[in-house]
């Protein structure tokens, strides 16, 4: 992308999740872009900075390019920035991270950052520091207040507490757009097509949240863009395994193809029941064909 001439404007924060609070950011960034003629940008990096810091992983709502991604569509940000969180990086003081990085290499003609945002080493740098150095740089900057639903601020930590206690319509209403997951579909045990339900199997990549274990209505969209309803469970599957490992599996519905090796995201809506161990195979079929109905269900209400 040519921005020698336009610039960016860039939105400043990590934005697990991609929630409403960012959206607020972004936004106001996607509005001053406009006005000024430059590229809506935002900055997030590929780590964690508790994961250097505290040196105990977060577990996140999204991967950086699922971040990237929901940006993009939900926001109209064209350009994502993600920076590499290293030693290095984690020692660069507030004002170099502004002058040098954002504003010398990333071209940056304004910033929008929350009111909460600190940055920089040891955290030093926060919104009025922030915009004192933009006025004296000559470039723009706004600071968003904080955003609060239902009597609450919206943040990633509360919607990762909801998610992992399987309230996912809850925090679908906090992300403002369903909890996404995209992945390549792998091969698993040949058990759903003599079931009667052929499922998609995807993982959660390590440092990603785990929903609580459970079946969730879902939707899969495809790579050329085209969506299905899919009934999906998380879990360990008590019924075929006896081991720990954590699988995604989603039966689509009004769907036969072979999606092997493909690169789907699967959108989280609803949970409709905790996980199960069934004594019969039958059971278990009869009872995903029930929350298949279900899943049809949620989406033609
Ligand atoms: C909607 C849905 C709900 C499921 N619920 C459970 C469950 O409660 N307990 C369980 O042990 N397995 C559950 N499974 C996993 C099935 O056991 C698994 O999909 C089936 O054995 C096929 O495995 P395969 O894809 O490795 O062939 C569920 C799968 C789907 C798609
Ligand atoms: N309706 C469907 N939902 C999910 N996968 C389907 C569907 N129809 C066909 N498939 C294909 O069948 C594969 C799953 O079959 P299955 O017997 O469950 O094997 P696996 O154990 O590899 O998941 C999927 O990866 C996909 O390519």
């Amino acid at each position: 992308m040519n921005t020698k001439d336009t610039g960016r404007v860039i939105a400043l924060g990590f934005f697990d999740g991609v929630h409403t609070g960012h959206g607020a950011l972004l936004s106001l960034c996607a509005q001053r872009a406009k006005e000024l003629g430059a590229v809506p940008s935002a900055f997030t990096f590929d780590t964690h900075p508790s994961a250097l810091i505290l040196k105990s992983p977060v577990p996140l709502l999204t991967t950086p390019a699922d971040r990237a991604d929901l940006m993009r569509r939900y926001y109209g940000i064209q350009d994502v920035i993600i920076g590499h969180y290293d030693e290095r990086m984690m020692k660069t003081p507030w004002q170099d991270f502004v002058t040098g990085l954002l504003v010398g290499e990333h071209k940056a003609v304004h910033l929008v950052a929350g009111h909460d945002f600190h940055f920089g080493y040891k955290g030093e740098g926060n919104p009025q520091k922030l915009k004192a150095l933009c006025e004296e740089l000559g470039i723009g900057c706004d600071i968003v207040p904080k955003v609060e639903q239902e009597g609450i601020t919206v943040s990633s930590t509360y919607i990762r507490t909801l998610i992992a206690q399987g309230e996912m319509a809850r925090a679908v209403r906090f992300l403002g757009h369903p909890h996404t997951l995209t992945d390549t579909v792998s091969h698993g045990k040949k058990l759903g097509s003599t079931l009667g339900f052929p499922t998609v199997n995807l993982h959660f990549p390590s440092g990603v949240l785990v929903p609580a274990h459970g079946v969730y209505v879902t939707r899969v969209v495809f790579a050329n863009g085209e969506s299905r309803p899919a009934v999906t469970n998380v879990g360990v599957r008590p019924t075929v395994d006896d081991g720990d490992a954590v699988t995604v599996e989603g039966f689509i519905l009004h769907f036969d193809g072979d999606l092997y090796g493909q690169t789907i995201r699967v959108e989280f809506y609803d949970y409709l029941r905790g996980e199960r161990k069934f004594d019969t195979l039958e059971e278990l079929r009869a009872e995903v064909m029930r929350n298949a109905r279900q899943t049809e269900d949620f989406f033609t209400a």
